[in-house]
């Protein structure tokens, strides 16, 4: 139950709701047992009639229609605070799902990008969703099951105790037994539904990549295999689903044969101690019998309850875990740090955690506001990682970054990065219109800016070609665009937040030279009081740089403008001439 302790924040902001549910769950529950009450009182006039002790059918019939009408009333308010009860508990119980899921989400979203390293997606999906619907199951249907039990035990069995002690206690024997074997048979099922979700999930993956991958499928003529392999999985998940339902079906029958026990009990022993004078009226084994049925569930229900705390014990722990992760880079400060765009890399080394790579190796440069710098290098060379630290994704392991003169890790995180306008390498937009993929990154832009920002990235003539043009909807990872084009809309999308630094991540690889020179004109005209960064495996993106460094295994092994770096023996110069030679052929 430690883990559960989470919950009790939230127990305490819903107090007067969960207050008013105990409240009318008593209430409930009294005008529920005063339905067996009246109908004993009916079969004691009956028998009374029959034993000739009342004489006039008058007064039966008065009895018996008085009976009723208290019988109609008690069942309808009981029924309507009943409703009531459902209402305050399950109403809670959504509240806190909202809750906690909202925690869970925002607490991820300041999770360092180690976190999402280490951790699988679907694990994090899960957490979020499998696991906080567990837990409501505790908070909402677990808690009013259990307060109604309590209520209608005290109410109940008190009541009974009073008229009958004896035949009490014959008559709730058998009920813990229904209970302990509930428990263990929701414990069955908990056990093998989890098989079944970790199948149904295996499948969901297949069938999703299969989609994804239907191009690659059907160019490989690999669907009848594809096939085969589903069909195996969804074998298995067959034989999973028909092992649960063979617990599921002792669930109720269990139940019946236990009701009936219990049943056959009071109508024995209550039948003898009728005939023994010990029980005077006929009309309490009837009152006792409406009792056990009363009874059945709310004990059954305790084996439920204990099973449902448990799953939801287990899913709060995994969720605890997450949520007593500390975000690896915080912001250090609360007061505002306006960002101008001077950077200075100061000997900075970074070796990536996970891998142990060593991605840059002492490197140090200057970069000044309004000025472009480019990164050139081999593929694995260190340059996204430069990238990476400037929006202090990770923090380095040595050296300093230096912003405007103060070291990076004082700089106000959030001032930080909202004044950078960052592309990266492998263009994600969301499912959603072009517009608001755009907007993204300036929330209020208005369709003017929006319109500008495209036309800077030379994607607005595609998107009007589009019939629904800004509001063409993308689908999963903007399929409907090109690659060029989706690199041209998340680059519309960082120049429209105006921001004080630009970092481009190799994003004109899928665009043409023509193309290419059309935006980092537009870049040029717009990234005047601007630090720009690009990296790229071209010389033509870079050759109008004002300092352009070259990477190689994360050191920086020559750095110049592009005039500079051609006389130089070296790799800018090898690559500038093997693209000029391509160029010509
Ligand atoms: N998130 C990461 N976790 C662990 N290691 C990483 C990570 N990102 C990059 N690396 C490693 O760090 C090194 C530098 O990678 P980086 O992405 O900075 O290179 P790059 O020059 O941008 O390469 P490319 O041109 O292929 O994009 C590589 O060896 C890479 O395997």
């Amino acid at each position: 139950m430690r883990a559960l302790r989470h919950l009790n924040k939230y127990f305490l902001k819903y107090k007067f709701r969960l207050l008013t549910g105990i409240f009318i769950t008593i209430i409930a529950r009294i005008f529920a047992i005063a339905v067996p009450k009246f109908v004993g009182d009916s079969v004691d006039v009956v028998a009374q009639y029959i034993n000739k002790d009342i004489t006039d059918i008058a007064i039966v019939k008065t009895g018996l229609i008085t009976n009723i009408l208290l019988i109609l009333g008690s069942v309808l308010i009981a029924a309507f605070f009943t409703f009531l009860m459902r209402q305050t508990f399950i109403v809670v119980s959504r509240y806190i799902e909202f809750d906690l899921k909202n925690e869970v989400f925002a607490h991820y979203e300041v999770l360092s990008l180690n976190f999402y390293k280490k951790n699988r997606t679907g694990d994090l999906m899960n957490r979020i969703s499998e696991d906080v619907s567990k837990v409501r199951m505790y908070v909402g249907p677990a808690l009013m099951y259990s307060v109604n039990t309590v209520t209608l035990f005290v109410v109940v069995i008190g009541y009974m105790i009073s008229i009958a002690p004896e035949l009490t206690l014959y008559t709730v024997t058998p009920l813990p037994i229904l209970s302990i074997s509930i428990y263990k048979l929701s414990v069955a099922i908990h056990k093998r539904s989890t098989i079944v979700q970790v199948f149904l999930s295996k499948l969901t993956t297949f069938t999703q990549e299969s989609f994804s991958g239907i191009s690659v499928i059907k160019a490989y003529g690999i669907e009848s295999q594809t096939l085969k392999n589903f069909t195996e999985l969804s074998n298995q998940s067959k034989e999973k689903n028909i092992n649960l339902v063979k617990v599921q079906a002792l669930f109720f029958p269990l139940m019946v044969l236990l009701i009936g026990i219990s049943n056959t009990l009071v109508i024995y022993i209550g039948g003898q101690q009728f005939i023994d004078g010990t029980i005077q009226d006929l009309g309490v084994i009837v009152e006792f019998i409406i009792f056990v049925n009363m009874l059945t569930w709310p004990v059954a229900t305790v084996g439920w309850v204990t099973s449902i705390v448990q799953q939801a014990e287990a899913s709060q722990l995994r969720i605890n875990e997450f949520l007593s992760q500390e975000p690896e880079i915080t912001n250090s400060t609360h007061t505002k740090t306006p960002i101008i765009g001077n950077i200075i890399f100061d000997k900075v080394s970074f070796t990536y955690d996970d891998t142990n790579i060593t991605a840059l190796k002492d490197v140090s440069f200057e970069i000044n506001c309004g000025q472009t710098i480019a990164i050139i290098g081999k593929t694995g060379s260190g340059k996204s990682t430069i990238l990476d630290l400037i929006g202090r994704l990770y923090d380095v392991s040595r050296g300093e970054i230096k912003i405007d003169n103060t070291p990076i890790s004082t700089c106000n995180l959030t001032n930080l990065r909202e004044s950078i306008g960052y592309v990266p390498q492998d263009a994600f937009l969301f499912s959603d219109s072009i517009k608001n993929n755009i907007k993204f990154g300036k929330e209020n832009a208005t369709d003017e800016e929006i319109i500008e920002a495209a036309k800077n990235a030379v994607v607005h003539e595609n998107i009007e070609g589009f019939s629904k043009g800004y509001n063409t909807v993308l689908g999963e990872r903007g399929i409907t665009l090109s690659g060029g084009q989706k690199q041209r809309v998340s680059i519309a999308r960082a120049i429209i937040k105006e921001p004080s630094i630009l970092l481009f991540d190799d994003c004109l690889s899928a665009v043409d030279t023509e193309t290419e020179e059309q935006i980092l004109n537009n870049l040029h005209k717009i990234s005047k009081n601007k630090t720009t960064f690009i990296v790229s495996h071209r010389i033509s993106t870079a050759r109008n740089a004002d300092k352009i460094i070259i990477l190689e295994e994360g050191k920086i092994t020559q750095q110049g403008t592009h005039n500079q770096l051609i006389d130089t023996e070296g790799y800018y110069k090898d690559l500038y001439l093997k693209q000029l030679s391509e160029k010509e052929i």
